[in-house]
């Protein structure tokens, strides 16, 4: 493999000339595979060897055809490279996770990081996913909603969109767009891409993105700044810029040497790295910093009368009342046809982000309604909070479960006129609506497997117990 001259000499010096032939070495190597597994919905199946900086991470032995599993598309795992996963331990230790915070992952999509953090955060927190890029946000809210965690706003808004919510954020995930130095090895379009320019270009992007974002990160907040790319402009330079600039102060992250995580250090800031030739990862660099000054309480009930949220009618609230567990908690919202459940104690921040951004997935959204009727939606079905007693469910094999989530209709040997929960070992994938001993498939368009399914079908879920 070729690559550029300019990122191998600087590699070479950054490393050394013996660890950097170690390097190189590392990078002609096949990537690991990881997963995270969504503990709401599933268990990892025995022997997997664990991701060591995470509780939920696991490596697999071999890449398998995960279109081909439905538990994967029930949000029962995720699949994500190990290093990103780091993002765990600075959460852990930098952040009191049993509070409630509000937290924004600001450069969210496909949602490997929001997923992640959702698993993290106690129920009484917030997280607002972001995605400046439309399209990918769609792929952020079907994964979000996949995840099933119910306390995520997902929101397409530019970082400058955040100045208007001043002092909003306990805490700041930037995963910033970069030149993906560390992606070299899986993704050859990121080696054709590079060039030198291209590495200031990105570094001069992520400081305005940090820029734009700063206000909105309460005074004593913590910002997790990552990139998947080594060189020092896009990482410990920039956490160095923003700390003279903003008098942030860095926070050092422990380490345990058999990680094999790299500490970096400029100018009083600390980073970390990591290389494929010292940890089963790509290349990724992590930092966290703390905003100056006190730590604010989360704002109370505020004294505002004109929400931008709707409650839904008494009569909707009747019919969705108890499809979800413990229904007291939340909050029925109205939006256009469609009713979705806020957690009721985070009703008040959610309309603030209403208030100021453009939010593309809220919640859980529970049903659609049509006529007289309601029609459940997909983020009911994939709620880690579903009430499964409410509904007539039916368990599907391999063959059904990829047949219904390539969209087909199918017939199951039923009969009736129901809405039907279809499972897959349990796990809840979608609706169908019976009609006679017929089946309507409701899975949504866009998330349907497109492949054709082979012949042999795999034997079973490879990742989940
Ligand atoms: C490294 S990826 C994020 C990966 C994601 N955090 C995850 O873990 O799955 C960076 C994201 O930033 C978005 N992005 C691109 N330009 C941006 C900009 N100017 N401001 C904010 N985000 C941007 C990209 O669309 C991309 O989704």
């Amino acid at each position: 493999m070729q690559y550029p001259k300019p990122f191998t000499d600087r590699m070479q010096r950054m490393l050394g000339e013996e660890e950097f032939s170690i390097f190189l070495e590392a990078l002609q190597q096949a990537p690991p595979v990881s997963v995270r597994i969504n503990k709401a919905k599933a268990a990892p199946a025995p022997g997997l060897q664990p991701v060591p900086w995470t509780e939920t991470g696991f490596y697999l032995p071999e890449r398998p055809l995960f279109t081909l599993d439905p538990a994967l598309h029930a949000g029962a795992y995720y699949v994500q490279e190990a290093s990103s996963m780091f993002v765990e331990q600075a959460l852990r230790q930098a952040v009191n996770l049993s509070e409630p915070l509000h937290v924004l992952d600001l450069c969210g999509a496909p949602g490997g990081k929001s997923t992640h953090l959702a698993s993290l955060l106690s129920p009484q927190s917030l997280l607002v996913s972001n995605e400046v890029i439309r399209s990918r946000a769609s792929i952020l809210a079907e994964n979000i909603a996949k995840w099933g965690s119910g306390n995520v706003l997902v929101t397409s808004n530019d970082p400058r969109d955040f100045s208007r919510l001043n002092d909003f954020f306990d805490v700041m995930v930037v995963d910033a767009p970069c030149s993906g130095e560390g992606m070299f090895r899986k993704d050859a379009h990121a080696m054709e891409e590079w060039s030198e320019e291209n590495v200031n270009l990105c570094a001069q992007r992520q400081q305005r993105i940090l820029m734009d974002v700063w206000d909105a990160l309460k005074p004593g907040g913590v910002l997790i700044y990552s990139t998947c790319t080594w060189n020092e402009q896009e990482n410990e330079q920039n956490i160095a810029w923003l700390a003279e600039q903003e008098g942030a102060e860095s926070i050092k992250l422990q380490l345990q040497p058999e990680w094999g995580v790299v500490p970096a250090q400029l100018e009083g800031v600390e980073g970390y790295r990591f290389y494929p030739h010292r940890v089963q990862g790509e290349g990724f660099f992590i930092a966290v910093v703390r905003k100056a000054g006190e730590e604010q309480p989360l704002h109370g009930k505020s004294k505002k009368k004109k929400y931008k949220l709707s409650i839904a009618g008494k009569k909707e609230q009747a019919l969705v009342g108890d499809w979800l567990q413990q229904p007291g908690q939340y909050t029925f919202v109205q939006h256009g046809e469609k009713i979705s459940a806020i957690p009721e104690n985070l009703f008040e921040a959610a309309d603030e982000v209403y208030q100021h951004l453009y939010v593309v997935y809220a919640g859980t959204e529970l049903a659609e309604i049509y006529g007289k009727k309601l029609k459940p939606l997909q983020g009911l079905a994939l709620s880690q909070y579903l009430d499964r007693s409410v509904f007539t469910t039916a368990e599907l094999d391999l063959e059904q479960a990829l047949r219904y989530l390539k969209k087909e209709d199918t017939c199951l040997g039923t009969s009736g006129n129901d809405w039907l929960l279809l499972e897959y070992k349990g796990l809840p994938l979608g609706w169908a609506k019976q009609i006679g001993n017929r089946i309507n498939n409701y899975y949504p368009k866009e998330w349907r497997i497109r492949m054709e399914l082979p012949a042999e079908l795999p034997s079973g879920s490879f990742v989940i117990g």
